[in-house]
């Protein structure tokens, strides 16, 4: 049964690893309904998406690479609450993803990494133009929040930190989003990182890893066997201090995936980050 206050759903890279866990998340929240299920890989058109997320009843919802149709049956529902759209991807297809879906007034949940500052500047002023929520999310795990929550405690008294981020070698951008966040986080008290205490050479290009804001320096490993993994390594004289936070399942990022979808209807323009919507 729906109503006034069931919000319908598409998943965007239904077919995924991702999208396959949306999709039974989705199916069994009881304040939402599946109504789209996006993909462009050509073995899963038609395709129903509860079958194929391991379902073991079918959802009546058929994969689809037809994105502009769907956004515009969704938006034309009246009956339901604005509809949102989930965005697991690919780098390159993330950004027109979301004009799109705002452009027909659905609220776009995005865990897609990869997207530039630029983008997300202008997909930021795109939301706020649109008076349309929309919520970038580089990792919906609750683990990460509390583990980058105490790397910024602990940024406050150590000035050398290294993160270190592990994931599968099916992921296409590098560092990952996560990372990127991390640093970004830790560079938001205002001070510089890791003032080299000698000059440093590069025998083999990259050695150091990539350099991101204020000094800090995100290391990327990509092997199978991986998930998502990610340390902060903090040092000081005589002394490390290790933060890690290990994925071992991508069911872990599902309930901020429910919440992140509950609360993009409450917003008027984009936010960054789970630990804003908490
Ligand atoms: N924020 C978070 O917490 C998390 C974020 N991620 C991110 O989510 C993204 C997806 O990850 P994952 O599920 O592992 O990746 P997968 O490759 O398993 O899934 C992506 C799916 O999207 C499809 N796809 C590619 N381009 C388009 C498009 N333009 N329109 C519709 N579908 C498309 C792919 O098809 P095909 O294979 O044919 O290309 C594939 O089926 C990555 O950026 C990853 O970093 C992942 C985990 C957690
Ligand atoms: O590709 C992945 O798998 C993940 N991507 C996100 C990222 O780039 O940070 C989130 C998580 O690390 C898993």
């Amino acid at each position: 049964m729906t109503n006034q206050s069931t919000i319908p759903v598409i998943v965007n890279g239904a077919a995924g690893k991702m999208g396959r866990e949306v999709i039974k998340a989705v199916a069994q929240a009881p304040d939402m309904i599946l109504m789209g299920a996006l993909d462009t890989s050509p073995e899963h058109q038609d395709k129903d998406a509860g079958e194929l997320a391991g379902l073991s009843e079918p959802l009546e919802v058929p994969i689809t690479n037809q994105l502009e149709p769907m956004l515009g049956y969704v938006a034309g529902e009246r009956q339901m609450a604005p509809g949102v759209m989930v965005d697991f991807t690919h780098p390159d297809a993330v950004y027109d993803n979301v004009r799109s879906a705002i452009a027909y007034g659905i609220r776009p949940v995005v865990g897609t990494t990869g997207l530039s500052p630029e983008q997300i500047q202008n997909l930021t002023d795109f939301a706020e133009k649109a008076s349309t929520g929309c919520l970038l999310i580089p990792n919906f795990s609750i683990g990460m929040v509390l583990l980058q929550q105490a790397a910024v405690t602990a940024s406050q008294y150590f000035d050398h930190v290294e993160i270190i981020e592990l994931h599968h070698n099916q992921k296409a951008d590098a560092p990952s989003g996560t990372a990127i966040q991390t640093a970004q986080l830790l560079a938001e008290l205002g001070k510089t990182f890791n003032i080299p205490q000698v000059e440093e050479t590069e025998k083999i290009l990259g050695a150091r890893g990539s350099l991101a804001e204020e000094g800090i320096r995100i290391h990327s490993v990509r092997l199978p066997g991986l998930i998502a993994h990610q340390e902060v390594i903090f040092g000081a004289a005589g002394q490390i201090y290790t933060l890690r936070h290990d994925t071992s399942d991508r069911s872990c990022y599902m309930p901020g995936v429910l919440l992140a979808i509950r609360k993009v209807n409450q917003l008027k323009s984009l936010v960054y980050g789970l630990e804003k919507i908490l």
